[in-house]
């Protein structure tokens, strides 16, 4: 009897044990006294979006970027401004002057035409003073780059429609980057944008271009399925681009360079397509500046397949041949508008003749 007794009293503790111990975990994290002040942590951005880079300022960013520029082609300004204080130049130190030029690409005609122009300066107006040469060389330099062509980049619509930028060129040349980095451009701008992933052939692609977007609270357009029609991704981007009433939509196309008659159908289908719903604004070759003369072959395929409006030229930081600037312009008769100059969310600027020269011959 006494036993049953115990055995009951112990069974009623270990369940007023059980109960007890439920209620204080089921319980959760307890709240301060008089309750929390806000909904929102102490880290929480402020407006409850999630948060976002803020770009560098688009003004003056050729000049901070600069040094890169200074640094990788420091010896084609450098050998000249030497040949050109010579005591004595005479053919052999014109020979040099053109051989430096053809070295940093700036291409036969172009560099023929400067060497022809210095050498008409030396002979009327002499070359004792270091200044004077190196301002010549400054003037004559910004002639072959040419300070007049309109670089402005065409980002805005008209009519209520987007403007309307397709980004073009080889894979691996800094596509996307450059999208991403132009997006960042123009939200540092207060533009409202939209960008589409076209480049359907490597679904990493369009992670990279979403990263990027997303980092700066920019929306991308893309196919879940691998190997879609891009002209269609870019048909679709353009219409959700319109119905948001953004002010610039953004298009990554995929540039495999099987043979021109692929890409023509391709690039040439995403445009057709495009325009059924607004027109294109810009189309911007994107060029690896540091393979040199392959680089201009398949830009020139690129350019007889569609007309492009402006050149971004990449890697520009990691080449000594800047004069590829010339040489590019020359042969497809388009301005370079922006340049890449690192690996920098920021580091993409707009293109300045006198800045770029500057920065040679400094
Ligand atoms: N140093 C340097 N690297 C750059 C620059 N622009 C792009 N890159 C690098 O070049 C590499 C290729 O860039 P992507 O943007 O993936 O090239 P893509 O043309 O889009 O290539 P796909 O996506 O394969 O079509 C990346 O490692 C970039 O960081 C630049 O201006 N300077």
């Amino acid at each position: 009897m006494n036993d049953t007794l115990t055995l009951i009293l112990y069974i009623v503790l270990g369940v007023a044990v059980l109960v007890g111990l439920a209620t204080v975990l089921m319980r959760g994290p307890k709240a301060p006294p008089g309750g929390y002040s806000s909904t929102r942590d102490a880290n929480d951005p402020a407006d409850g979006k999630p948060s976002v880079d803020s770009p560098a300022p688009v003004a003056g960013r050729l000049v901070r970027l600069r040094e890169r520029l200074a640094r990788s082609n420091n010896m084609l300004g450098k050998g000249l401004l030497a040949l050109l204080s010579r005591d004595k130049i005479d053919q052999d130190v014109w020979d040099e002057v053109e051989e430096t030029l053809l070295m940093a690409d700036l291409g036969s005609e172009p560099s023929m035409r400067l060497v022809e122009a210095l050498q008409s300066r030396v002979r009327v107006e002499g070359t004792e003073d270091p200044a004077h040469v190196k301002q010549m060389l400054r003037e004559e330099l910004l002639k072959v780059v040419n300070p007049d062509l309109d670089r402005s980049l065409k980002l805005d619509g008209a009519d209520g429609n987007p403007g309307v930028v397709l980004v073009v060129g080889v894979n691996g040349v800094g596509k996307t980057t450059t999208v991403g980095k132009l997006a960042r451009v123009m939200v540092a701008e207060d533009k409202q944008l939209l960008l589409g992933a076209a480049d359907t052939f490597r679904a990493a692609a369009a992670d990279q271009l979403q990263t990027w977007g997303n980092r700066v609270g920019v929306e991308t357009v893309r196919s879940e399925k691998d190997g879609a029609d891009p002209a269609s991704v870019a048909f679709e981007t353009i219409k959700e681009g319109k119905q948001r009433g953004v002010d610039t939509v953004m298009i990554d196309t995929a540039g495999r360079l099987q043979n021109k008659a692929g890409l023509m159908d391709q690039l040439g289908k995403i445009k057709r397509v495009v325009e059924k719903e607004a027109p294109v604004t810009e189309v911007l070759l994107v060029i690896d500046a540091t393979t040199g003369q392959n680089g201009m072959v398949q830009a020139k395929v690129f350019a007889e397949v569609v007309d492009i409006t402006g050149i971004v030229l990449t890697k520009l930081d990691g080449t000594a041949k800047g004069g590829i600037v010339v040489a590019i312009q020359e042969t497809l008769g388009v301005p370079v508008k922006l340049v890449g100059l690192g690996e920098g969310p920021d580091d993409l600027a707009p293109f300045d003749a006198e800045g770029f020269v500057d920065a040679l011959i400094d």
